[in-house]
């Protein structure tokens, strides 16, 4: 339900100073903001909220046309540290259309206040992100990280599980004058067919992305969709998508995530998908196998789908693994530190347009501290891994999102 009232707002600035002001606006009063281009889009879209305290929700979000309009934030985990959230949205920008605003009954009956707090915020660059409470996570050295991987083929090996995804996360420092707008502009310049994301939020902190993976899509044609991203090799110079070769780890580890998502809408009892894939495609200097799913909405008796199948889906054995309980408790016991939104999920829901939900994986992505960056890749694991090329995938993985920590 997206309910948003468009206003005029403020046409004396430019599109990337009021944006900047927008932001501001809710990181000074302590409130949430999340800033996302969705694949192959040209304009970036915000969400403000003014209600923080309804912004932390148990469950994910519920993806009908009638559910409330927001963005969400999920962890991998569902924990106390690491709430699973969703933004309502209060007020809407869209740069593609900088001279207006949308906002919520909520933000209508305040906009007085919000205008004139608006218009009295300093001209300063240095805006105030979140910053998470939780302490920064364990790093793994390249041994550790291959002991990882290697616990993992024993635990393969031994029949406890048939894929695991193993992650680790890397400590780097801000470059000087490092600055998120900058970022987040900089990421949509490098990955057009990325959802490049911005998220900052009390007891969150704030994170950057640029993933290639939908976790769960309704367009405005009443079309579910999902996706297999699964089995990883470097993009080459001159190289084709469509000519790549696969290794049968990766055409394996590719099929068990595709066969998981099967399994979810047989769970449901529905037939009726369309299943397309696998293909090569690229994501900025990697490629990846992926199988297509889609529903026509209105061919289905499931008007729930979209929220069912969420539900399923996260975490799919991309990110988590085959079975799902015995991969996910091998992580809880062996990964060393806490994923925290990496690998959960995020999106808008409901905006600006009633009966959308965009939903991808939270991959190739960073969360900012003050002064450091902790970015965030895992491999998917199969009975043929070996550790030092599952150490390199995530180095590979990591360039991604480390693109922009240059100085
Ligand atoms: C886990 C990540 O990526 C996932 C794992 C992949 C793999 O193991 O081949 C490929 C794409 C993603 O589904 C990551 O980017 O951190």
């Amino acid at each position: 339900m997206s309910g948003l009232q468009r206003i005029p707002w403020n046409p004396n600035l430019t599109t990337p100073d009021r944006l900047r002001r927008l932001v501001a606006l809710a990181l000074t009063s302590g409130k949430p903001v999340a800033l996302w281009r969705l694949p192959g889009a040209v304009h970036a879209r915000l969400c403000l909220s003014i209600k923080t305290d309804s912004a932390y929700v148990g469950l994910p979000p519920a993806l009908e046309a009638t559910a409330p309009a927001g963005f969400a934030f999920f962890p991998f985990w569902d924990s106390d540290h690491n709430p699973p959230l969703f933004l309502p949205a209060d007020l809407f920008f869209d740069l593609g259309h900088p001279e207006e605003i949308q906002v919520s009954a909520t933000a209508a009956a305040r906009l007085p206040e919000l205008r004139q707090r608006f218009s009295a915020l300093p001209d300063t660059q240095e805006l105030p992100w979140h910053v998470s409470q939780q302490p920064a996570p364990a790093t793994a050295s390249q041994t550790e990280y291959e002991a990882l991987v290697a616990a993992g083929v024993a635990a393969i090996e031994a029949g406890v599980v048939r894929k695991v995804v193993s992650s680790r996360a890397v400590r780097k420092p801000l470059p000087a004058g490092f600055d998120a707008l900058t970022a987040f502009e900089e990421l949509q310049e490098r990955y057009p067919n990325a959802f490049v994301s911005l998220v900052s939020a009390p007891g969150v902190g704030t994170w950057l992305g640029a993933t290639p993976e939908v976790l769960a899509e309704i367009d405005d044609q009443q079309v579910f969709r999902t996706m297999a991203l699964a089995g990883t090799q470097p993009l080459l110079p001159g190289m084709k998508p469509a000519t790549a070769r696969w290794a049968h780890k990766d055409l394996e580890e590719h099929a068990m995530v595709a066969r998981y998502i099967v399994n979810c809408f047989k769970q449901l009892r529905l037939r009726e998908y369309d299943e397309q894939g696998p293909r090569t495609v690229a994501a900025g200097q990697l490629l990846h196998l992926r199988t297509d799913f889609a529903v026509h909405l209105a061919q289905v008796p499931f008007p729930t789908l979209g929220t069912d199948m969420l539900r399923l889906l996260h975490p799919t054995p991309a990110v988590g693994g085959v079975p799902k309980q015995p991969a996910l408790d091998f992580l809880r016991r062996h990964e060393g530190y806490d994923r925290a939104y990496y690998a959960g999920f995020l999106g808008p829901v409901n905006l600006p347009e009633a009966g959308v939900a965009r939903l991808y994986v939270n991959l190739r992505c960073l969360q900012l501290r003050p002064q450091e960056a902790i970015l965030y890749a895992g491999t998917g694991l199969t009975i043929d891994s070996e550790p030092a090329r599952e150490w390199q995938e995530t180095e590979l993985k990591l360039r991604t999102i480390s693109a922009i920590l240059h100085d």
